[in-house]
């Protein structure tokens, strides 16, 4: 499964990190939460999870209190656990017994497809001791009378991303939810920000879990109490409104203290909160209608969490990347590394160059050396992928102990791979949220990691915008990496301090990256099509962040030079838009109707 399988527990910490482990943990037990002594076995020594973390300990009780709930917690806190280990508790208890005919008790939603199979793979070792309760997933990409088959048989606790589930809502008639207890909403914003806003409106309708909506239930005579539940490491504005239309008089966890009404502690007469101690108490909050009054936009990111930038001028920038990567992987061989591009043409292309550039580092004559300038497995990961190979690579690159995995944001969200130790923001994530969960695919439940971003000189001000969301970042010493590479196989002695771009170093891999892409029509083009897609995103930017990333501040030549072309820009975006008309057209003939309006693909 994609998730750490029977996760051994974790080393002892080093002294530097003890003291986030302790902040991390909380001071009670799994079964002092009131979970059942089975699933309490269960987790300890199966999963290797000791103690639960203090999200946990705080959002458990109130799950099992059966009240709505709002959560938020840094990324790779457990948020995931926080709400199946209450819902597997409350099943696995239900009298009668759970049965495939009664359907679907738990809904989760997540925003990607890659999230939906990770939350499944959770579920399914949950349930290991509890076999009557049957976890399932529907996404797209999937055969859909597959999906309808499994759902006639019934599925207990059953993941989903949105599109897809509202289809088997609308036309899978053996799809039983009469039942249905919870929803909960991972990754909450993200699902709003991909445009799914509409679709769960919609299946809020369906499932009459909409505040107003008719109860579905009354007339049947039977009263199931619904329980909704958000978490997200990240809310914002946008899970205001889904907040309001979802959620009636929720608990509030991990929001920030300044919004605490007075008189906590009368306000949380719940017995279960007496377990914790009052740091644990303190990030719980109840309030009534006014869920979400302002956008909750201060992040908090894991202590250990290294976080630096690089200023690299557009024209080096992949030459660059190239040198850091090769610096990582000659420190240490066992190495796993994520990069986050902003297109999925420029995903192919990045990924192409990275699995199969070669050069010779001696002399320049010295061809018949070359050798794989990275020798490390790369994957990549994005949106038009076919749904196999973008299993394949989700599943690859959680199993290998050293890989470099090239993604869009479409792994940005939730993914829990396991031992990665660096991220590397290639192009700018845009909004500080999408910083944060990039950055949270590493130093994840305590351990280490480290973080990347490249900028150019003109987009240096982002810096200033993630500080105001509490996101510093210190300078990375790049000239070091730089001076410690050898040129023409020679060491280096002593070098004076040139640029960038005059290195001799960067020169020479400028040139080995330009003879590659020109070596190979079929490079070639996919080099020119990223080029273009990522002027396209870099337009893309909204808001305040139209100011820093501005295309025309851009060296469109300097540009494709990071791309390995040495053609003129324009001519290459010209010739692209006119391919990517006659594919429309093309495409457009070929696939007669559409079945339904989707959001558009990371
Ligand atoms: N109590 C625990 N003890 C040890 N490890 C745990 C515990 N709970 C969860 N984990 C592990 O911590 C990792 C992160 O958990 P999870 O993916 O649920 O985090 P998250 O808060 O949802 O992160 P994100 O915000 O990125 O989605 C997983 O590998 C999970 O197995």
């Amino acid at each position: 499964m994609p998730k750490k399988l029977g996760k051994p527990p974790p080393p002892p910490p080093a002294a530097a990190q003890e003291e986030g482990r302790e902040e991390l943990f909380a001071s009670c037990s799994f079964a002092d939460l009131g979970l059942h002594p089975t699933l309490c076995a269960h987790l300890q020594d199966k999963m290797g999870f000791q103690a639960p973390t203090r999200i946990q300990a705080q959002a458990i009780p109130v799950a099992m209190s059966g009240q709505h709930m709002l959560v938020k917690a840094a990324t790779g806190t457990g948020k995931t656990l926080a709400y199946l280990a209450p819902i597997v508790h409350l099943l696995q208890m239900r009298e009668p017994r759970v049965d495939r005919t009664h359907g679907t008790f738990a809904l989760v939603l997540v925003p990607t497809r890659e999230l939906c199979l990770q939350v499944y793979g959770i579920a399914q070792q949950l349930v290991h001791r509890f076999h009557w309760i049957v976890p399932g997933y529907v996404m797209g990409g999937e055969n859909r009378a597959k999906e309808k088959a499994r759902l006639r048989k019934g599925i207990s606790i059953l993941i989903a991303t949105p599109g897809r589930l509202l289809d088997h809502l609308q036309h899978t008639a053996s799809f039983v939810y009469s039942n249905l207890r919870w929803i909960v909403f991972d990754e909450a914003d993200s699902i709003l920000e991909l445009g799914f806003g509409k679709a769960v409106e919609d299946i809020l309708e369906h499932l009459g879990s909409r505040n107003g909506a008719p109860d579905q239930n009354k007339n049947k005579g039977e009263h199931i109490r619904r329980q909704n539940l958000l978490l997200s490491a990240t809310l914002n504005e946008k899970v205001n409104r889904l907040a309001k239309i979802s959620l009636k008089n929720p608990v509030m966890i991990g929001l920030d203290d300044q919004k605490k009404p007075s008189g906590k502690s009368n306000m949380l007469g719940n017995s279960h909160t007496s377990l914790l101690s009052d740091d644990e108490e303190d990030g719980i909050l109840e309030k009534q209608n006014d869920v979400l009054e302002h956008a909750v936009d201060d992040f908090k990111l894991p202590a250990q969490l290294v976080q630096r930038y690089v200023k690299v001028s557009c024209g080096s920038r992949l030459a660059v990347l190239l040198s850091i990567l090769k610096s990582l992987f000659e420190r240490q061989i066992s190495q796993k590394v994520v990069i986050f591009l902003s297109t999925c043409d420029s995903v192919d292309f990045h990924h192409t160059v990275l699995s199969q550039l070669e050069w010779s580092s001696g002399p320049q004559l010295d061809m018949d050396k070359k050798q794989k300038f990275l020798s490390c497995k790369v994957f990549r990961l994005h949106g038009s992928m076919e749904q196999d190979d973008r299993k394949k690579s989700f599943l690859g690159f959680g199993s290998e102990k050293s890989a470099i995995l090239v993604s869009t944001d479409v792994a940005a969200r939730g993914l829990d791979f396991p031992k990665v130790k660096y991220i590397i923001q290639y192009d700018s994530p845009g909004e500080a949220s999408e910083y944060v969960h990039r950055v949270g695919r590493t130093a994840r439940i305590g351990e280490k990691g480290e973080a990347l971003l490249f900028l150019q000189p003109i987009e240096l001000d982002y810096l200033k915008d993630l500080e105001s969301h509490g996101v510093s970042l210190t300078e990375y010493p790049f000239q070091k990496v730089l001076d410690s590479f050898p040129v023409n196989g020679q060491k280096p002695h002593k070098r004076k301090i040139i640029s960038l771009d005059m290195h001799p170093w960067i020169m020479s891999l400028q040139r080995s990256l330009e003879g590659f892409v020109a070596a190979e029509d079929a490079t070639k083009k996919l080099a020119r099509d990223a080029f273009c897609s990522w002027v396209r995103a870099y337009t893309a930017h909204r808001g305040e962040l139209k100011k820093i990333f501005m295309v025309k501040k851009l060296h469109l030549g300097h540009v494709a030079r990071s791309f390995g072309l040495k053609e003129q820009p324009s001519l290459v975006g010209r010739s692209h838009q006119v391919q990517l008309k006659k594919r429309k057209k093309e495409q457009k003939r070929q696939q007669p109707a559409k079945r339904r309006k989707l959001p558009s693909k990371k």
